[in-house]
């Protein structure tokens, strides 16, 4: 959703609460893609797993459909096209996932992407875990040699 005042940014610490962010823009609403960029170069340095979704696709649909039917402003068709490409780029800028999808007509796409965005917090949880571990280990872990109980160690003598 834009705000009100399209000037309004959320504040970082929302940003720095969210376990992941799922952003929205509806492709029949040029303003709120252009929002979405401005929000996505807020965390662009950060590692926060997030996922682009272009809303109300079947926009897209009903057009194409209603061409020759319908005197259709092609104008305002490509655009609409246009402006779902503009948010597979956004998500190849931001390396997230993106979809499109019609969520007045079809939930379980939105369910697939919520699915999709929890995966990448766990797995991002689990990256940084790790990462902590091994700061607080630090260099000490570097001399040591990882030891992991073989086959074989049975097969040695008991003493
Ligand atoms: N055609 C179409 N309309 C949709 C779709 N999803 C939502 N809408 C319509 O878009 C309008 C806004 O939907 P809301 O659920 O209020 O979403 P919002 O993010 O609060 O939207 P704004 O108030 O416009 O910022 C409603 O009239 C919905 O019916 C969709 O997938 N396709």
């Amino acid at each position: 959703m834009v705000p009100a005042h399209a000037d309004d940014l959320p504040p970082p610490e929302t940003i720095n609460w969210a376990d992941g962010l799922l952003l929205v823009y509806s492709i029949t609403d040029r303003r709120s893609i252009a929002y979405l960029k401005r929000v996505g170069s807020l965390i662009a340095d950060s590692d926060i797993p997030v996922y682009i979704i272009g809303n109300k696709n079947d926009m897209v649909c009903k057009l194409n459909n209603e061409t020759g039917s319908v005197a259709l402003d092609l104008a305002v068709e490509t655009d609409l096209v246009g402006r779902a490409e503009e948010g597979a780029i956004l998500a190849r800028n931001f390396d997230c996932g993106f979809s499109e999808v019609a969520a007045a007509e079809m939930v379980a796409p939105v369910a697939v992407v919520f699915q999709e965005l929890c995966r990448a917090v766990l797995a991002a949880r689990r990256k940084s875990k790790h990462s902590l571990l091994e700061r607080m280990l630090g260099t000490r872990t570097s001399n040591l040699r990882l030891y992991a109980r073989g086959k074989s160690d049975s097969a040695l003598p008991k003493d």
